[in-house]
């Protein structure tokens, strides 16, 4: 049976809403959506793969057209095959992709990169008919665990939202099974975010516990102010609070916060991951590292990225990626990744479970859908389907 890239599709779509976090709005955010076509055949069906972006960063449909589709489509289809010769080997369609780039500068072609990975995934994982996290699972010798913990991310600051309306959007994730909740920080006045954290804090008394998302908003004067006020606090996390760049200021805040701290969303690649766990002051025991593969070059280099988390003594475990989608709910139940973001009322349809799933006591389980299950879910799957025929 052949099996070669035929057309590799793109479209931009918005996934725009009138929130805000402390760094920016999200009324004119959009995602691309990318169908990777094969012309293998399964149950009589050609097998497609889809991905798209996750969210916070914007489509990518002009990298996609003008330089990384291309790329696969002009490559000799026999070297982008595994040794078998049944499938397509993803590190070689990752190798034709990022054929004649320099290194560095990532965050310019990881997010339409990390796209495109995820499409070519789903479709290796359809061609050889299992759901993406059995198929990772097998080829690391683990055992998959289809449950996975998943958290509510919301919170956030829009015209209008007073503290009751925040209050009662924590009292709806936890009629929906959440155990963590998440908001945003950093867009009002501190006096104003603690208000709003001690709000929630009561509603949800201890039915569950709170995170909190500084987007990367503080320098390190104001990161210590807030780390002060929030230790008093029994948080889950206290996440991105400044430059995600800014390692010093990182490793500098653990002096000032002993509880958990999470970061990572905006790091696109292995090398700015080791760069933080090199010199962020992130500790093993307790931090949480929130890299998204779809922002950051796709699954190969996450794969990486957990490599270079081993040898610096990190367990896949203390990694919950930043973007509520499916193929990271199968990274998490494949690879023993400690959870996955999920944002019930938002993005979407791009986020969330297949049609069905439930939330219980703050977890999921997978159902066993072929590749990374987007058919299951019925509102993405019909936008996916679009650009495919
Ligand atoms: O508001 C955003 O950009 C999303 C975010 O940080 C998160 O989900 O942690
Ligand atoms: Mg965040």
């Amino acid at each position: 049976m052949s099996v070669r890239i035929v057309d590799v599709r793109e479209i931009t779509k918005p996934i725009s809403s009138p929130i805000r976090n402390a760094y920016i709005d999200f009324t004119k955010m959009t995602t691309s959506l990318v169908a990777v076509v094969t012309d293998a055949v399964r149950d009589g069906k050609r097998v497609v793969g889809y991905g798209f972006n996750s969210n916070g960063r914007y489509g990518q449909g002009g990298l996609i057209r003008e330089r990384f589709a291309p790329r696969l489509l002009e490559a000799d289809p026999k070297t982008l095959l595994n040794s078998g010769g049944d499938n397509i080997d993803p590190d070689k369609a990752w190798a034709a992709l990022m054929s004649n780039e320099k290194p560095g500068g990532h965050g310019e072609r990881s997010v339409a990169v990390g796209t495109i990975d995820m499409a070519i995934w789903d479709a290796v994982a359809k061609i050889a008919g299992k759901p993406l996290f059995r198929l990772l699972a097998e080829r690391h010798n683990r055992k998959a665990d289809p449950r996975v913990f998943v958290y509510a991310a919301g919170g956030y600051y829009y015209p209008g939202k007073d503290l009751s309306a925040l209050r009662g959007e924590m009292r709806g994730y936890l009629d929906r099974g959440y155990n963590v909740v998440k908001m945003k920080i950093g867009g009002a006045s501190i006096a104003e975010d603690q208000e709003r954290i001690e709000a929630v804090l009561k509603e949800i008394g201890n039915q569950a516990q709170l995170a909190v998302d500084a987007n990367g908003r503080f320098d390190l004067e104001t990161g210590i102010a807030y780390a002060k006020m929030l230790r008093e606090y029994p948080l889950f996390w206290y996440e991105e609070v400044g430059d995600p760049l800014d390692f010093q200021l990182q490793a500098a805040l653990a002096e000032f916060y002993p509880g958990p701290m999470a970061t990572g969303e905006n790091l696109f690649s292995h090398q700015d991951a080791r760069n933080l766990i090199r010199y962020g002051g992130m500790r093993p025991d307790r931090d949480w590292l929130q890299f998204d593969c779809a922002l950051s070059y796709g699954l190969c280099e996450y794969l990486r990225t957990l490599d270079v988390l081993k040898t610096h003594g990190w367990s896949p475990s203390r990694c919950i990626p930043h973007g509520g989608h499916q193929m990271s709910l199968n990274i998490a139940a494949g690879l023993g990744l400690g959870g996955n973001e999920s944002y019930p009322d938002l993005f979407q349809p791009y986020g969330g479970f297949p049609d069905g799933v439930r939330v219980e006591n703050g977890h999921i389980t997978m159902p066993d859908l072929p590749g990374i299950g987007f058919e299951g879910k019925s509102d993405l799957y019909r936008e996916m389907k679009a650009l495919a025929e």
